[in-house]
């Protein structure tokens, strides 16, 4: 298994590859590659790690080499937020670090799985999927926006507030990964129930989430030990997909087939190629059935931007 990592000496690129260092599995190939000159040093930094877990670094120029035949590749790079931003106002500098790096997967693992970190994850994911249409080398169910934080975040909000053990903490989160697009169906949660006043404060809590880290890191970034968290997690059950393990469900934006937009966050379960069922993501209480509907515009907006970007 090999995993490359584009954006490998950022904030959530070191964690994320901190965390892939000790939990792939044995024999498993680590690709770590970003402009920054340090990443050479972070390799040799994880390659000090007794795990059997190789580790290479690669600088700008070596793009090719670090995707040559990666199985899985993990996308952190590019710029994070800083207070008062929206993820939005980062398209403008991130989307042509996605589209080079895109570009890079086409020419070199063509067939790998990509799990986009980059924001505004609602624009990037389609960014990508028009590169690889472009090059017709595009298989929608093998590429995801990674919106595990959404979901991570939701199990240690809602277990903290009603006092359950978060490792059975399940909390299903759709729709993108911004703002209102994010959408927690707090209504699904099994074995506790919540009040409309519970509701009404949670749901923009785990919506704004993101906003308090950058708030409370004042200029100094946006999550990354969560996030670096939130994609091993990620990564691994892409991993346990491909290497065959059976029910491996998990939450992704991805271009699937709810109907409410050309790509959404919904239950998926993975395989040997990715996706391999879309699954519903069941019924919605009044509540989330509005808030669903009144984020779509915005939503359908930022998917056109990241397409329009390509074909423009
Ligand atoms: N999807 C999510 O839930 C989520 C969560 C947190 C952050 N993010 C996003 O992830 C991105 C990275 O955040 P961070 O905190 O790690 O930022 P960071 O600034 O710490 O790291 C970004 C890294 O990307 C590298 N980079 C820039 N251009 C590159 C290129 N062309 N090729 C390879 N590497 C390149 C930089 O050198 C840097 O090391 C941001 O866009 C942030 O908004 C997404
Ligand atoms: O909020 C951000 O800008 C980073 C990330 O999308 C997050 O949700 O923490």
């Amino acid at each position: 298994m090999k995993v490359t990592v584009l954006g490998a000496a950022g904030g959530i690129g070191q964690a994320l590859s901190l965390l892939l260092k000790t939990q792939l599995p044995a024999g498993s190939e680590l690709s770590l590659y970003d402009v920054a000159p340090v990443v050479p040093g972070v390799a040799v930094d994880l390659s000090h790690i007794p795990t059997a877990v190789s580790v290479e670094g690669y600088g700008k120029e070596d793009l090719d080499t670090a995707l040559a035949g990666a199985d899985i590749v993990v996308i952190p790079a590019g710029m994070p937020r800083k207070p008062g931003m929206d993820r939005a106002d980062l398209f403008a500098v991130n989307a042509g670090i996605i589209k080079t790096l895109a570009e890079g997967i086409v020419k070199n693992c063509p067939k790998a799985l990509v799990g986009v970190i980059t924001n505004p994850v609602n624009g990037t994911v389609p960014i990508v999927a028009e590169v690889f249409k472009k090059a017709g080398t595009y298989e929608a169910n093998r590429v995801f926006g990674v919106t595990t934080l959404d979901v991570i975040r939701s199990e240690a909000f809602v277990a903290e507030l009603k006092g359950l053990n978060v490792a059975e903490t399940n909390v299903p989160v759709i729709g993108g990964h911004s703002g209102t697009t994010i959408l927690p169906l707090l209504s699904q949660v099994e074995g506790v129930e919540f009040s409309d006043e519970e509701v009404a404060a949670l749901t923009p809590r785990i919506q704004n989430a993101g906003t308090e880290v950058v708030n409370a890191k004042a200029g100094g970034g946006s999550a990354t030990l969560s996030m670096g968290a939130a994609a091993a997690r990620f990564c691994l059950s892409l991993i346990k997909g491909l290497q065959g393990e059976a029910n491996v469900i998990d939450y992704a934006y991805v271009e699937g087939n709810t109907g409410d937009a050309q790509y959404f966050a919904q239950p998926v379960r993975l395989g040997k190629n990715g996706v391999e069922e879309y699954l519903p993501y069941g019924e919605l209480s009044a509540f989330e059935q509005k808030a669903k509907d009144d984020m779509l515009a915005t939503l359908n907006k930022d998917i056109q931007e990241g397409v329009d970007f390509i074909n423009q």
